[in-house]
């Protein structure tokens, strides 16, 4: 395989970006479609709330991709010291403007803020990140909801590997409700066997060998190892962590790569394995939550 600058690519290796790149150039032609049908495009609402540089590049990749795809960006950029009541006043300014069929909230908030009062004045239909309880709700009851786009853009690259998950051994490595519990629910409901591990399991990794699928979603660096890992199962890092090594910053997963890639059949990499699908289902879920408002067909 090659990516067209003569370098072999390696099978092995999950390639993320180009997966996620190919996401967008569909959802561009989708949103097209929408305009020359139907005469609207999706509008998605993004607010950050203070100076996070990471969450700063991330808001901005979010707008620049939006616009890419054809779609309306609005950001709101607030200050550090906004008050909850002033985000919440926004959220229900953004849940009432019908140009905005989607709407996030960049997380990590100020501590001054509680992240899930703000997710719970997201109207559900409208929550893009599927972080709203009704949406975990309608997730675990089989109803037709938003998927969380980190733990769905995993399953997405896990689908597009191995096909059918039915009767695979999952486990996830992280029980939050932003990543683990619902990256478990969306295996769960392709029938794997999944085992959810956190910071209390006895013995993780006895539990990690047995598995054909693992997920990593802790926020540790480079904690799983390969003689965790059962040969030929397949490893997905949801990990991004800011390290130092050898003097110099570099960022890892939460899984040891070179210990376990020789172990799996199939890995991604930290960057360019999970991380750029997040925005991609991002932008796919503000589709999907615009047709349903607008009470269109999603485009082919
Ligand atoms: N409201 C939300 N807040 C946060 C989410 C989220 O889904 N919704 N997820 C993360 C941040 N995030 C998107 O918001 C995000 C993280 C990482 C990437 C990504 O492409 N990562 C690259 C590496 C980029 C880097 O150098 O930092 C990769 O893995 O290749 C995209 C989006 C927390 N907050
Ligand atoms: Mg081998």
């Amino acid at each position: 395989m090659s990516d067209g600058t003569g370098v072999a690519k390696d099978p092995k290796v999950i390639d993320g970006k180009a997966f996620a790149e190919g996401l967008r150039a569909k959802l561009a032609r989708q949103v097209a479609t929408l305009k020359e049908k139907h005469g609207f495009v999706p509008g998605l609402a993004v607010v950050l709330v203070g100076e996070d540089p990471a969450s700063k590049v991330y808001v901005r990749n979010k707008g620049e991709q939006t616009k890419a795809s054809g779609m309306a960006s609005f950001e709101h950029k607030l200050d550090a010291a906004t008050s909850q009541a002033d985000l919440l006043a926004l959220i229900d300014t953004l849940n009432k403007d019908p140009k905005v069929n989607g709407i996030l909230c960049q997380l990590p908030v100020p501590k001054q803020i509680d992240p899930q009062a703000i997710i719970d004045a997201i109207d559900p239909d409208k929550d893009v990140d599927g972080f709203h309880v009704v949406n975990a709700g309608r997730l675990a009851t089989g109803g037709k909801g938003l998927v969380p786009c980190t733990p769905y853009g995993c399953l997405l690259l896990l689908k597009d590997r191995l096909g059918d998950l039915a009767g695979k051994h999952a486990v996830v490595i992280g029980r939050s409700n932003i990543v683990g519990k619902p990256m478990a629910q969306l295996l769960l409901n392709e029938s794997c066997t999944v085992t959810i591990a956190h910071s209390k399991t006895k013995d993780l990794p006895g539990e990690v060998r047995r598995a054909d699928i693992v997920v990593a979603a802790v926020g540790r660096p480079e904690m799983v190892k390969g003689d965790w890992i059962k040969e030929g199962a397949v490893v997905i890092d949801v990990g991004i962590n800011r390290i130092e090594k050898d003097g110099k910053g570099k960022l890892v997963g939460d899984v040891d790569y070179a210990s376990c890639y020789p172990k799996a059949s199939a890995i991604t990499p930290v960057p360019g394995g999970v991380g750029p699908m997040t925005i991609a289902l991002l932008l796919n879920n503000t589709l999907i939550a615009a047709c349903r408002q607008h009470k269109v067909a999603l485009p082919e």
